[in-house]
């Protein structure tokens, strides 16, 4: 099945679009863990468990990770969200972009080494960085068009040629010439639902948009969905990943991930309408 109709699946099977960030920070993991890498795969499961009746997906950040040498933790727990979660597909967040040789390598090490359904890449290399991703016709390659970080406005709102800002020139390149085998979805930060909804309309129904910047970066729920819904109220992967994985360290850590994870699905159903 190909990531996106595993994503369209989902949000219709769990009825969430909520995407479960996992960035195992190992001087947040909850205090009856030990600092070591056993334990970031065990926290990473424990997580996953409590929040996968709430989820559309997980997005494992490579980074945290991949600092503190990780990779075979990673590697684990893809397998382990495979083999226990098959129908939730797992974007692999590694924001990756150089030229087509490398770029190759790096598609290799997200759909082969930790057999994600989808990677995250930068377009500021141009087509031939993208275009190794393309050759994987089943997996999903989800494009940075506008971050939810402030920084991202210093090139994302420079003007380009065709007299606007880049992130929508980005959105079009992508809508229109990229997206060959129809496989790819853009990053638009939560943070910016005006900019959201631009898009939203610029890119049409079918594209799945990663969105993150709820939860820790205060972004607004209510504004989110309306922004970036499309005409049958899915079309977004809403990611939240520190307001979930640091609900608590306590005992009941696990317990709580589950509760703001409910609660996080409920009000963006609440937002659609559901
Ligand atoms: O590609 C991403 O996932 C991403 C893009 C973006 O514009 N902003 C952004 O925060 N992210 C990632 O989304 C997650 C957000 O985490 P929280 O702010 O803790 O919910 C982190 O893993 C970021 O690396």
């Amino acid at each position: 099945m190909t990531f996106i109709k595993k994503l369209e699946s989902a949000w219709q099977s769990q009825n969430s679009l909520l995407m479960v960030g996992l960035d195992p920070d190992p001087e947040r993991l909850p205090v009856s863990m030990k600092q070591n890498r056993e334990s970031t795969f065990e926290f990473c499961k424990g997580i996953v468990d409590a929040s996968a009746p709430y989820a559309c997906g997980f997005k494992p950040q490579i980074a945290y990770f991949a600092s503190q040498g990780a990779e075979e933790q990673l590697s684990q727990l893809c397998a382990y969200i495979h083999k226990t979660y098959p129908h939730l597909p797992i974007v692999l967040d590694a924001k990756r972009g150089d030229i087509g040789t490398t770029a190759e390598h790096y598609a290799r090490e997200a759909y082969e080494r930790y057999k994600a359904d989808a990677v995250t890449v930068s377009p500021y290399m141009g087509f031939d960085s993208i275009e190794p991703y393309l050759a994987w016709k089943d997996r999903g390659i989800i494009i940075l068009c506008r971050t939810s970080n402030p920084g991202g406005s210093d090139l994302q709102f420079v003007e380009s040629s065709c007299g606007e800002p880049l992130y929508l020139h980005v959105a079009s390149l992508v809508a229109e010439k990229w997206n060959t085998h129809g496989q790819c979805g853009l990053v638009v930060g939560a943070t910016f639902p005006e900019e959201l909804s631009k898009v939203r309309e610029r890119v049409g129904d079918a594209m799945p948009l990663l969105v993150p910047g709820i939860g820790a970066q205060g972004g607004d729920i209510e504004a989110t969905v309306a922004a970036g819904r499309n005409g049958a109220g899915t079309g977004m992967m809403i990611n939240s990943s520190r307001a979930i994985l640091y609900a608590s360290s306590d005992e009941n850590w696990q317990e709580e991930a589950a509760r703001v994870a409910r609660e996080t699905r409920d009000q963006i159903n609440q937002a659609r309408g559901i």
